[in-house]
């Protein structure tokens, strides 16, 4: 019996460790990063519940000692890409229909195993696999994770009460069905958090799930499918397939029964998939929700009034942070010629005391670079700029993959507001600077808007309210997460909800009930308690 309106447990958002020298927390992560370090685990995808091994194995290495081998995972190919299909569409009914209470209880364990017993697990195989400092770990795969599980259970709840109103004699009730078929979740590797959200979201919802994780964070990702196993997730709900993205277009996405598509990724990647989702749209049985967060070219714009130092910090720990590789991260910046000198200053004292390397050293601010693809790219920008007459390289512009894929935090100054390094998106440990005259602020402000297709995340910093007002004015659809005075990564679920718009995706703001309301399909039922015999209307006896 499951009589009771019940009330989800208050979310609050997941406390941080410090693992400051001495505390017992960096003690025991560091015990598990060097037990992850002497150890290889063998990954299957995971179907139904089912450990499959295919012929197809490829490994997880460490991005800061890339012969370092972590892990050797099956890569899913066409078939059991259809068997993970069918998994969800057996697993459908009995997920749909069980109540809601138990749904919730399995991601509420889940998050307190994340937070709990499996932080240290989950948090080593973050920093060896993905290359992630203790802090910026913390961040992701302990408190991200845990918040997105915990308040999406919360968000739903709040969409389940959202009810109709009901006149004398009739009871409207909104019920909240999952999609029509499976949702297909293809996420990134730079969050483990969002790598555990794309298939979570929906899931909670009562969807189920093909996800398919990104091949470089395959290691965080399966412990997180294991801790879904161990909270209670029923066989199928949700299916781990890694395997090659292109199949994953070709076998999963084109599938008739695909009615939900949960992505975080590349600008490109997701215009491809929506391309060909468009093409296949006859064959589906529904139309596809897309939700997709992608690329960005975040700014930093100081005014004039703004203090020197505040925006230093902002840009050191803005760009650097994580090798720069945060859809978030600061990578153009635009400093008044008056500020200049100082910022210059504060900028190259505080990049020269930034170590690179190992993450198991914490004294390292920065690891290395995801893989040889990103090293290559990354350092293409740095060539390209080292190359032109139109940019001067301050900071940085020396790389290394002898040992790991490592990048030094690199810094450009160019004097055109358009160079290729302030409106593409590099996704690495550079930051190009384009120092605007004083009274040149509206035309450069019009270069923060429209140089780059993206409009995810942007700073500025100002002291004068007026100026505040008027930039916050002037670049309204320049960012999805806009700071005033404060740096353009680091969002908080429940405290700023992420998600940009134009080439940065659909916005449908991760960690907020604006993402959860994507993935149910609303029934309205009008019960009548007196349904009328009457045919003809009061005012038909009379002409
Ligand atoms: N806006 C956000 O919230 C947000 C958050 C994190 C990362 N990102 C963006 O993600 C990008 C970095 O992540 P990435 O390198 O993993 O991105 P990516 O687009 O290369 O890969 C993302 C996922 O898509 C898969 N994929 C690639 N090609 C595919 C295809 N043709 N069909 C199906 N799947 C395919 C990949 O295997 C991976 O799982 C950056 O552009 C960054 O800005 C955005
Ligand atoms: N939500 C994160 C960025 C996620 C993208 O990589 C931030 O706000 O820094």
């Amino acid at each position: 019996m499951s009589n009771g309106v019940f009330n989800i447990p208050t979310p609050t958002n997941e406390p941080g460790n410090t693992y400051a020298p001495g505390t017992k927390e960096r003690e025991t992560l560091k015990a598990e990063l060097k037990r992850q370090s002497e150890t290889v685990v063998d990954i299957p995808v995971i179907i139904n519940g089912e450990n499959i091994k295919t012929d197809s194995v490829k490994q997880v290495v460490m991005p800061h000692d890339h012969q370092h081998v972590l892990a050797n995972f099956s890569l899913a190919g066409e078939k059991e890409l259809r068997d993970a299909v069918e998994a969800a569409m057996a697993a459908k009914e009995s997920w749909a229909n069980m109540p809601w209470q138990h749904r919730a209880s399995i991601f509420l364990k889940a998050a307190d195993l994340i937070s709990g017993p499996y932080r240290d697990v989950i948090n080593s195989a973050t920093m060896l696999g993905q290359s992630k400092t203790a802090y910026q770990t913390e961040i992701d795969a302990a408190q991200e994770l845990a918040d997105f599980l915990r308040f999406g259970v919360d968000y739903a709840n709040q969409i389940y009460q959202m009810q109709p109103d009901s006149m004398k004699n009739i009871w409207n009730r909104l019920e909240y069905r999952p999609l029509d078929g499976f949702v297909l979740a293809i996420s990134p590797f730079n969050f483990t958090a969002i790598g555990g959200n794309l298939p979570s979201a929906p899931a909670i919802m009562g969807n189920v799930v093909v996800w398919k994780p990104a091949s470089t964070s395959v290691l965080s990702n399966y412990y997180f499918m294991r801790i879904l196993e161990e909270a209670g997730l029923p066989k199928g709900v949700i299916n781990f397939v890694p395997s090659r993205g292109s199949q994953v277009s070709e076998v999963v996405l084109t599938d008739p029964r695909m009615s939900g598509f949960h992505f975080t990724g590349s600008t490109s990647t997701f215009q491809t998939i929506w391309k060909n989702v468009g093409e296949n749209i006859m064959n589906y049985k529904s139309y596809p929700r897309l939700v997709g967060e992608t690329g960005g070219k975040d700014f930093v714009f100081a005014h004039e009034t703004a203090q020197a130092d505040k925006v230093v910090a902002a840009l050191v720990r803005g760009a650097f942070e994580y090798q720069g590789q945060k859809c978030s991260a600061a990578s153009r910046a635009y400093i008044p010629a008056s500020m200049w000198e100082e910022v210059k200053a504060g900028v190259l004292e505080e990049t020269a005391k930034l170590k690179v390397g190992d993450v198991r050293d914490f004294r390292n601010f920065m690891g290395a670079v995801i893989d040889k693809p990103a090293f290559d790219s990354i350092t293409s920008y740095i060539d390209y700029a080292a190359d032109s007459e139109e940019a001067e390289i301050i900071a940085g512009g020396t790389y290394d993959d002898s040992v790991g894929y490592f990048v030094q935090p690199t810094v450009i100054v160019t004097t055109n507001p358009n160079f290729k390094t302030m409106t593409e998106e590099i996704f690495g440990p550079v930051l190009t600077i384009y120092v605007y005259e004083n009274d040149q602020l509206e035309d450069t402000l019009t270069a923060v808007d429209t140089a780059s297709m993206y409009a995810l995340t942007g700073a500025i910093f100002a002291q004068d309210r007026e100026a505040i007002m008027h930039l916050e004015r002037r670049l309204s659809g320049a960012a999805g997460n806009f700071y005033i005075n404060d740096k353009p990564t680091g969002a908080v679920i429940n405290q700023q909800p992420f998600g940009g718009s134009r080439g940065s995706g659909t916005n449908d703001k991760a960690g907020s009930v604006f993402n959860m309301i994507r993935w149910t399909s609303p029934r309205i039922i009008k019960e009548n308690f007196a349904p009328t015999t009457e045919i003809a209307y009061p005012f038909m006896d009379e002409e």
